[in-house]
């Protein structure tokens, strides 16, 4: 699904984001990528989805070769992914039903198999009741589960989440972490980037720690390792 080879990032000031990354994740991995501040997990989560590019190395995303993309193909790279973010990024004007729907890439689907999809995707998130709800009417947690609705509504091979969990309460955020396993379940990649010890610990899934923009640690079943 992703396949890292020799990455490093360096930005325009210098600051060296990420060296010498090389890491494979598969179908239906869930993987945590975990790491001090400032460690370089945002940047590896912005290469997937080509918000960054790297400065040297290959990066293959869903098959495609992320560096010799040209601009023009940067939409197909992202409709195979589902990206949520710390700050959900909701259309504020929107109803939970039309943001979710707004993301659908729609063929030839008829206006009845587009509200199916949606109904299915707010049900799988515990917000089918929500539809008709504005964003500023709904708690950090229900906001986000409208904002993972709307990363999974083109199926997408791999849902990328950078601190997903950063604004939302301990209880919160376990609700959000079992959304993210029940999708993962169902065969999705999950990678998501986080501080959130608690959640890492208790859900013993593959843990890749950034140190200083490198690959300190990767295993299989493990734990947050840091005290914060
Ligand atoms: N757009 C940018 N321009 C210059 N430097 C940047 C930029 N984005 C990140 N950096 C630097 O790259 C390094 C890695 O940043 P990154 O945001 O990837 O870390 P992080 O692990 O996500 O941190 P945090 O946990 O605080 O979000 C840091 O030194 C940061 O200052």
């Amino acid at each position: 699904m992703i396949t890292m080879s020799e990455v490093s990032k360096v930005y325009h000031n210098g600051s060296v984001a990420l060296a010498d990354v090389s890491v494979e994740i598969g179908k239906g991995d869930f993987v945590f990528v975990v790491g001090p501040s400032g460690a370089g997990k945002s940047t590896f989560i912005k290469l997937i989805f080509r918000e960054e590019l790297p400065t040297s190395g290959r990066l293959v995303v869903n098959g495609r070769n992320v560096v010799a993309m040209t601009a023009a193909e940067v939409p197909y790279l992202r409709r195979g992914l589902g990206i949520v973010f710390q700050d959900y990024r909701l259309l504020p004007n929107k109803t939970v039903f039309d943001n979710v729907a707004f993301a659908m890439q729609v063929i030839e689907a008829s206006r009845r198999e587009m509200q199916k999809r949606v109904h299915n995707v707010l049900e799988l998130v515990g917000l089918r009741h929500k539809l008709r709800t504005y964003p500023s009417e709904l708690s950090g947690g229900e906001q986000q589960r409208v904002a993972i609705a709307r990363a999974i509504i083109n199926n997408p091979v791999v849902v990328i989440a950078d601190e997903p969990t950063g604004n939302l309460d301990p209880d919160t955020s376990w609700e959000i972490t079992k959304v993210f396993d029940r999708i993962n379940k169902a065969g999705t990649t999950i990678v998501m980037a986080t501080h959130d010890k608690t959640v890492v610990d208790a859900m013993k899934k593959r843990v890749i720690a950034i140190e200083k923009g490198r690959i300190v640690r990767d295993q299989v079943k493990g734990a947050y390792g840091y005290e914060d």
